[in-house]
């Protein structure tokens, strides 16, 4: 088994041939997927809704879910799978000597580079079935090349924004790979657990294996992964800046048994200098300074949406 800093990859405790979940990572019984593995192909279910950018009337309606698929974004669909072959590359074609150059530092929460335990706040957390890569790419002054792997500098996808950007000023972007290896018994994991994502906003692309559910009108929500389509999900700053109009999307990933599943997300932040408050009256918020947002989430832990609703006046 190949340990970082006493750190276990999820990866290599399948390449063990572990048939057994570790209990570290079997989830209480309340946060298990079952109910939602036997849902999934459930065609009576809602779906996370489609917004065309060629064509966006009925934008306001769509964002209530916060979450959703954009279509027609103008990003080349051959970058999308480039993003997708390198971020599988990494973790299917690298040695784990390889991997573990890029480490991420394991007494830092939320450092860059390749971990398995980035929403462990606690030694009673229940671990994630996931892996990742994480790196910093904006501003430009973050980047630094010697912590990407050699495989793309193709890595920055960059929408148009306005009124989030002109909140948030200057963003901040990471991108994390995410690699979901199979479990032997997915009914008792999470792959990531129930979260919101905690700056503005956070685009997201995934291979399509699936796993991914979002939180909506009390149910898990499967949501299909889509080749071409980019996925939107709203986080905890667009939360307080829109005054709870928009609200961010708790989600999750599951793991299945028979396919490791790849995502990647590339997050868009405020500094952490930047003190964010609502935009309308009266607020219902308070106003958070995003570096004191980071340190309480990391050190309290996501647990769906506690950190933002610790914040509603
Ligand atoms: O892998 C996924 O589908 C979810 C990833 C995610 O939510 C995150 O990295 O914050
Ligand atoms: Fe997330």
């Amino acid at each position: 088994m190949e340990v970082a800093g006493n750190r276990v990859r999820v990866q290599s405790l399948v390449q063990d041939g572990k048939v057994v979940v570790p209990p570290q990572y079997v989830q209480p019984p309340e946060t298990r997927p079952n109910r939602s593995i036997e849902k999934r192909n459930d065609n009576d279910l809602p779906t996370p809704p489609f917004i065309d950018l060629s064509n966006s009337d009925s934008v306001h309606e769509q964002l209530e879910w916060g979450a959703f698929h954009i279509i027609n974004h103008g990003i080349p669909v051959e970058l999308l799978d480039e993003m997708r072959r390198v971020g599988r590359s990494f973790f299917e074609d690298c040695t784990m000597d390889q991997k573990l150059s890029y480490a991420c530092d394991p007494n830092s929460p939320a450092s860059e580079g390749y971990g398995s335990r980035m929403l462990v706040a606690s030694n009673n957390t229940v671990l994630d079935w996931r892996d990742y890569f994480d790196h910093h790419t904006l501003p430009p002054s973050r980047r630094n090349p010697s912590k990407w792997p050699h495989f793309s500098s193709n890595y920055s996808l960059g929408l148009p924004s306005s009124c989030i950007k002109d909140a948030v000023g200057e963003f901040y972007q990471n991108i994390t790979v995410s690699y979901y290896p199979p479990c032997p018994q997915p009914e008792l994991t999470l792959g990531l657990q129930s979260h919101s994502d905690m700056g503005a906003f956070t685009l997201l692309i995934q291979d399509d294996v699936g796993g991914l559910e979002v939180w909506k009108d009390g149910e898990w929500i499967f949501v299909n992964p889509l080749h071409d389509a980019i996925f939107v999900i709203l986080a905890d700053q667009t939360e307080v800046i829109t005054n709870g109009q928009y609200k961010s999307a708790p989600h999750r990933a599951i793991t299945n048994a028979k396919n490791a599943r790849l995502s990647v997300s590339t997050f868009h932040d405020p500094a952490k200098t930047k003190v964010v408050s609502p935009a309308f009256e009266p607020p219902k918020y308070c106003q958070v300074k995003y570096g004191d947002y980071v340190l309480s989430w990391y050190s309290k832990g996501p647990e769906g949406k506690r950190n933002i609703d610790a914040l509603l006046l």
